[in-house]
């Protein structure tokens, strides 16, 4: 008979988790007043022809010249460099081929970006700003939509400049999930008096386009931005509002005597997407999370709590017993390249050590407990978000570049957490690493059948693969 580990998909505590941890916003932008040397830029290319211009008085020859000096930009399409003028019609610099006055420390971005794009808990952890292309748009130029191609793990976003040459068009959008933002970056610097500049800054994986250019040019410079990989400072002392709203719920959730009576898993979705491949520590991710994940880890931290970043394979197969095949959880990114797509959970089980499997729902069939597809775990889901948390392989990536480093996947988070009474101790709460360890060992012998059967109280225990 099918059994629940405890049904409070909608507890209402999982609800305001759900909302403070989508609050964040996944840019920031603005025009600053600059000083007049700041818009001054030298460029060349292998044709020996150099020259330096001010961005503060240019006429439309130079521009041209900037222009002609310039190749066709291409895009990343999977693991080519496309041209393709239907879906980004731009010219570029290389950043060997140019070099602008102003820079990032002296335009003060790394305290921008702390004050208004990253969670107030990773204020200490250091930027690095990286000089990546000069791009320049004329009339009928535009970026389709796309998402930066992650460089690494500690890769988070990037960060656009533009210069204040006057043009028409080119409002740069910004999408993530239902909402989108534009920054008409030409209008913006029109109302200012001296000399200018507008930026913007977003997480990588939102999706962001560059709408077609009327007249004009259009002059970009972009910069990816990175953690220095300095630990995170002590959580207590963050004063953020969403950090301690967050942290209220959590403790609220916790002392809930109905969530997961016996003990077990929470899971988050991330909100965010990570630039996954087979060498992608996802242990390591833990400190280069985004937004509201960020915020995320930073109160399970705070709370002592033993919370490890996973990805989760969707189930492939025919229905078992009447149910889905189970989710696999990985500890690591395997490589599917390859593999038929029903066997999939079964490479990932056979490929990762530390592989579980997920039930569907906290529903699950009871008959299938000694067979060898009996799930490992059973996950409450707080947030579930995105695609359910679940990585697909299949997608096809329009970054700026192609893509070597991987592709950007959901990640989730998985909270082990005690029965009720033990959830502040964490001796008492058995940890992945734990789990690991007892996989594998040999069963104990099964005790002699009872006349009458009677079923485990809980459906987080670990049976061996
Ligand atoms: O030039 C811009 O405004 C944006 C360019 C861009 O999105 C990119 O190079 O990836
Ligand atoms: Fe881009």
């Amino acid at each position: 008979m099918p059994q629940s580990a405890g049904n409070t998909k909608s507890a209402p505590v999982f609800q305001r988790i759900a909302q403070i941890l989508t609050h964040t916003s996944p840019y920031c932008s603005g025009t600053l007043s600059v000083d007049k040397n700041d818009l001054l830029l030298f460029y060349g290319n292998d044709n020996g022809d150099a020259r330096r211009i001010d961005f503060g008085n240019i006429g439309n020859e130079e521009l041209k010249h900037l222009s002609e000096t310039c190749e066709q930009a291409t895009f990343g399409r999977n693991q080519e460099s496309v041209l393709d003028e239907q879906y980004r019609k731009s010219r570029k610099l290389d950043s060997t081929q140019f070099n602008p006055h102003l820079d990032g420390n002296t335009l003060k971005f790394a305290d921008i970006l702390h004050e208004d794009l990253l969670p107030d808990g990773q204020r200490d952890k250091n930027i690095r700003i990286e000089r990546y292309k000069l791009n320049v748009y004329e009339p009928g130029s535009f970026f389709k939509p796309h998402v930066d191609t992650p460089r690494g793990e500690d890769m988070f976003g990037s960060l656009v400049i533009v210069f204040p040459t006057p043009h028409e068009g080119g409002a740069f959008v910004l999408r993530d999930k239902t909402k989108e933002w534009t920054i008409d970056a030409a209008s913006e610097m029109k109302s200012m008096t001296g000399p200018c500049i507008t930026y913007i800054a977003f997480y990588g994986d939102v999706e962001h386009e560059v709408l077609p250019i009327t007249a004009g040019y259009r002059v970009t410079i972009t910069y990816n931005l990175y953690f220095d990989s300095k630990p995170i400072p002590p959580y207590s002392k963050i004063s953020d509002d969403s950090f301690q709203q967050l942290r209220v719920a959590f403790e609220e959730m916790l002392a809930d005597p109905h969530i997961l009576p016996d003990g077990g898993y929470l899971g988050f979705g991330l909100r965010r997407q990570y630039g996954l491949s087979h060498t992608t520590k996802l242990d390591a991710l833990g400190d280069n999370l985004k937004g509201g994940d960020a915020l995320l880890m930073q109160v399970c931290r705070d709370l002592s709590l033993d919370a490890s970043l996973r990805v989760l394979y969707p189930s492939y197969g025919s229905y078992y017993y009447g149910e889905k095949p189970d989710d696999i959880l990985v500890d690591r990114i395997p490589d599917l390249q390859g593999y038929y797509i029903d066997s999939v959970s079964k490479t990932l089980v056979d490929e990762c050590p530390g592989a579980l499997r997920v039930a569907q729902s906290l529903f699950i069939n009871l008959d299938r407990r000694h067979s060898e597809s009996y799930p490992d775990i059973v996950i409450e889901w707080v947030v579930r978000d995105r695609k359910n948390g679940k990585v697909s392989q299949d997608i096809v990536t329009y970054g700026n570049e192609p893509s070597m480093r991987g592709v950007y996947g959901d990640v989730c988070l998985i909270v082990a957490v005690g029965p009720p009474q033990d959830r502040r101790d964490t001796k008492k709460i058995k940890t992945f690493e734990e789990q690991y360890e007892n996989r594998g060992d040999p069963e104990p012998e099964p005790e002699p059948e009872p006349e009458t059967e009677s079923e485990p109280e809980t459906e987080t225990e670990i049976e061996g693969a």
